[in-house]
């Protein structure tokens, strides 16, 4: 990862604990966690369920005491300074309460009367988040998918610079899921800095600039996305044509090349064009080239199975 320093990072926490307490004994929900996101993108917080995500973001907003450590929001300490940086933070936690019988557009028009924000922002949100067209049906109609993306477009009203959305795709089905990634692409690249809080590695993959894994609590790795899965050896499966005249020339090149079926495990550390190219040059054409699904997963399971998730210590 290359040097960040304070100022670029707009969520820092330091030695973040937090433990709830029963009679059953100490849950550490929250495990000595340094977390760093920088300013600006998509920042995936990774994390099996129970890993402490949700803990992680409640005591940011003030919503949960840290039982030690240090947070800080845009280089201010946390939840000391919190009324002063709340302004430029969005968060959806929980669905927020709507009002089932009025529609999306007249539920923002009031939230923004009641935050102090300025009218015209509601059709921006509704613009941001895809909901045009549909902005005038009544809240109680929507899909789970248009729900979430109101709370989305709530959030933007006071045109934040941070946006802490917490597993915001859940329940959803494949189209709303696929909205809400776009959603949340889209603002990544208009400036806003979002923390997206997901147990999919694939959907972190697909939407994130960078991410932080966590496991029981406790911090996995760090960095942009493509430097994580690059640490995890990614196979890709190559389909060709003659997959058995594809192996030998794969293995000049540097790569390790396995039958399976009519397709080809390809690993290596050259960049998958390197494969293409090498094929090309002997005339042979891939009529598939993609990464190896499982063995993404793999790396994340492989950092997080060990972990025995909310256990009790
Ligand atoms: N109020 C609470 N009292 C006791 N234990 C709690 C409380 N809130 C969370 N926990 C425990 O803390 C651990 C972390 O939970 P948390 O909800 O933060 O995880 P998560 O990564 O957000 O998971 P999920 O994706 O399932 O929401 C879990 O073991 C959970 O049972």
């Amino acid at each position: 990862m290359t040097a960040t320093t304070t100022a670029d990072l707009v969520i820092e926490t330091k030695g973040l604990r937090k433990e709830f307490k029963s009679r059953q004994g100490t849950r550490v929900a929250v495990d000595d966690l340094d977390l760093a996101v920088p300013r600006g993108g998509v920042h995936g917080f990774l994390g099996p369920n129970g890993s402490g995500k949700t803990t992680t973001i409640r005591m940011l907003l003030g919503l949960a005491r840290a039982t030690s450590g240090e947070m800080s929001l845009f280089d201010q300490r946390v939840p000391q300074c919190l009324s002063e940086v709340m302004g430029r933070v969005g968060a959806v936690v929980e669905m927020p309460k709507f009002l089932p019988n009025f529609s999306g557009r007249q539920n923002l028009t009031i939230l923004a009367r009641t935050i102090g924000a300025p009218a015209d922002r509601v059709a921006a949100a509704v613009e941001t988040v895809g909901l045009t067209g549909r902005d005038g049906d009544r809240f109680k109609s929507y899909s789970l998918g248009m729900k979430q993306r109101l709370a989305i477009a709530a959030t933007l009203l006071k045109d934040p610079a941070l946006l802490i959305l917490d597993e915001p795709t859940n329940g959803l089905d494949p189209a709303g899921i696929r909205e809400i990634r776009e959603t949340i692409r889209a603002l990544g690249e208009s400036g806003v800095t979002v923390l997206l809080s997901s147990h999919i590695l694939a959907e972190v993959q697909q939407v994130c600039d960078s991410a932080t894994i966590i496991g029981n609590g406790r911090m996995l790795a760090s960095g942009r996305v493509e430097d994580l899965l690059a640490t995890s050896g990614t196979t890709y499966l190559v389909r060709v044509a003659d997959a058995a005249a594809a192996v030998p020339v794969l293995e000049r090149g540097g790569f390790s090349a396995t039958l399976d079926g009519e397709i080809l495990r390809v690993e290596g550390s050259s960049p998958p064009t390197e494969i293409s190219r090498l094929l090309a040059e002997e005339q042979i054409w891939l009529s598939e080239l993609t990464p190896s699904r499982q063995d993404l997963e793999s790396f994340f399971l492989e950092l997080t199975t060990d972990q025995t998730l909310g256990g009790e210590r």
